[in-house]
């Protein structure tokens, strides 16, 4: 199987002040396709910094960060942005949904977003609301929705445009225990199901449940991954 992301001592400073702070020390893992991987540890431990350098949506102050064996920390904006937008889905805490627009029309929007052509949107939309179990609901709104539902619904919209990799960041953070585990189940069928490669930052212990790694974070640097 192959690497989809290999990280090479990557370490990022944050300049506070005159102080420097060093929220991720020498990270160096792998990620396989089609694994779900875990990111695990306290809060500020680094793994929000880990998760937007995987997800070229910052540049680590030294070290390289490696996406389909390309080196993505010298890639340019124009390919960075490709790599966002056509190979990546993001999942966030917080679900990110547009509240006056149904289900459906945020994972349409989202397609919008990924240059999908109009006449295939329709259908990319209503298979991602299928995978997600959420076909019934789709014409609700967000805040008709449950907690739980509402992340299926930010799942569907990271997945429709059929990346090779979602990442979520503490994407269960906002749920009880029961909803937060059918979310994690969720993740698990998209790995063995729909061929994705998903990486999940979280201090939720029921991730020992459905990851296949686990790279502990202390400090900012991983002291753990089986
Ligand atoms: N933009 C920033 N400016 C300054 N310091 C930052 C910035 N982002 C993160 N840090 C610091 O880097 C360290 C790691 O933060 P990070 O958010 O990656 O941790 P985390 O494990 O995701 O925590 P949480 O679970 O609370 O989100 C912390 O000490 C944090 O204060």
């Amino acid at each position: 199987m192959s690497d989809i992301f290999v990280t090479n001592k990557v370490c990022r400073d944050f300049i506070v002040g005159k102080e420097t702070v060093h929220a991720i020390k020498d990270v160096s893992i792998t990620i396989q396709e089609k694994k779900l991987v875990a990111l695990k540890g306290r809060s500020g431990s680094g793994k929000t910094t880990l998760m937007n350098i995987l997800g070229a949506l910052d540049y680590p102050t030294s070290g390289e960060v490696m996406f389909q064996g390309k080196n993505i920390s010298q890639a340019s904006d124009k390919e960075r942005d490709d790599i966002r937008r056509y190979k990546l889905g993001y999942v966030f805490q917080s679900f990110g949904l547009l509240p006056l627009m149904s289900a459906y029309e945020n994972v349409e929007f989202g397609l919008r977003i990924a240059d999908i052509p109009k006449a295939e949107r329709k259908k990319m939309a209503q298979e991602a609301l299928a995978i997600v179990g959420l076909s019934k609901r789709m014409n609700h709104r967000p805040l008709e929705l449950s907690g739980g539902e509402q992340q299926r619904v930010a799942i569907a919209r990271a997945i429709a445009h059929r990346p090779a990799a979602v990442l979520a960041d503490e994407p269960t953070a906002e749920l009880d225990s029961r909803m937060g585990l059918q979310v994690l189940k969720l993740f698990r069928n998209l790995v063995d199901n729909e061929g994705l490669t998903v990486v999940i930052a979280t201090h939720d212990p029921a991730i020992m449940e459905v990851a296949d790694v686990v790279y502990t974070l202390e400090d900012g640097q991983v002291v753990q991954g089986d």
